[in-house]
């Protein structure tokens, strides 16, 4: 059974829609990022799913039990549902030990007192149960968020950019570890952010917002390297375009012509093939048709602006002393294309 699952979504603020027709399942133990530019609705789908925003049309069911639809609303705190939120939301007045027991204060004492030692051990915050939030560093605080969602054993968890405050230098670890629970536990996910580096190192899979709907969701290698459309592709990392032709099973282009994939569908005799700058391959000829124009060195690698005729395309090469103004020739492997129309 999927843990998630939103058909036909709609919904807006005052007639002004937000969410147009939107679907999303999530399996269990799937942890999906949402992305997308900002303003495209990926916090007002989280308060749908948390029952904090209307929906005007469509469905959202958690654990198959329908949560919102026409004539049917549960109310958030009866979904099942844990929220972390970019600003951690802690209660400034609670002590530690008090937000991580805010959602589960029905426990008789004992089952309390278990409960809190097992998330503040989860979350690497043994004795510091009596602080307060401000005693706290940002990482230590977005921990009590995290123990205070799991505390009450959620079915789904909720994050809105959860890492954007976190100082750079621990937000990598933290987000791992954070995985790491959220893993162990089983409990699916979806998470908001604006970077795609974040959603890779967090995520399962991917959701890509556009115009109020999901246009693709899956794992990061299939958008990444198989995505449905170029907005898709360009959102994932730079894209070179290269138009081709599509004739007798060959791919005709400036870099010369391979033979197409046997079970290849061609929508039309034209095309753009879609190069991430990876897959663009260069060599140093004195004869060859590509000018480098620019070299940026990345550590792993160079980055070079490479002038092929009228065009100039991104190339990532482990290469590191082609000097700019230099010849080169380009090469490609096509056992899978992805070609445009
Ligand atoms: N309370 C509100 N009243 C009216 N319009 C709103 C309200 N909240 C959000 N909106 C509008 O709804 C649209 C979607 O907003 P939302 O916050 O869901 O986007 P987002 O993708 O999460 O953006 P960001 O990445 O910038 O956080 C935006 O155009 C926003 O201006």
């Amino acid at each position: 059974m999927s843990t998630l699952s939103i058909q036909g979504l709609h919904s807006d603020y005052r007639g002004e829609q937000v969410l147009r027709g939107l679907n999303l399942t999530l399996t269990q133990g799937e942890i999906t990022a949402l992305l997308g530019p900002s303003g495209c609705g990926k916090t007002t789908l989280l308060r749908t799913i948390a029952g904090l925003q209307d929906i005007s049309a469509g469905s959202i069911a958690i654990n198959g039990k329908t949560v919102s639809a026409d004539g049917c609303f549960v109310a958030p705190e009866k979904r099942s549902i844990g929220m972390i939120f970019q600003d951690y939301a802690l209660f400034p007045h609670l002590t530690v030990a008090d937000n991580i027991l805010f959602g589960v204060r029905q426990l008789d004492k004992q089952s309390r007192s278990v409960r809190l030692e097992e998330m503040l051990s989860l979350v690497k915050l043994e004795g510091l149960g009596k602080r307060y939030p401000h005693e706290l560093s940002g990482g230590q605080q977005q921990r009590v968020s995290i123990a205070r969602a799991l505390a009450y054993e959620p079915d789904l968890l909720l994050l809105d950019e959860p890492f954007s405050n976190i100082d750079a230098q621990v937000r990598r670890a933290l987000m791992l570890e954070i995985r790491a629970i959220l893993k162990a536990r089983n409990v699916s996910a979806v998470f908001v952010t604006h970077s795609k580096d974040e959603a890779f190192a967090f995520a399962d899979t991917l959701a890509l917002f556009e115009a109020g709907r999901i246009v693709q969701h899956g794992i990061p290698e299939t958008l990444y390297q198989s995505p449905n459309t170029p907005y898709v592709a360009d959102f994932l990392g730079a894209s070179n375009y290269l138009d081709v032709r599509l004739e007798a099973g060959q791919l005709i282009s400036t870099l010369g012509a391979f033979p197409l994939p046997q079970d290849f569908k061609a929508a039309s005799e034209t095309g753009r093939w879609l190069l991430r700058p990876e897959q663009l391959l260069i060599e140093a000829r004195a004869d060859g048709a590509g000018e480098i124009l620019e070299r940026r060195f990345l550590g792993n690698g160079c980055h070079y602006l490479v002038r092929l005729g009228e065009q100039v395309l991104d190339i990532h090469s482990h290469l590191g002393h082609l000097a700019c103004g230099s010849r080169v020739s380009l090469s490609a492997a096509a056992d899978t294309p992805v070609i445009f129309a």
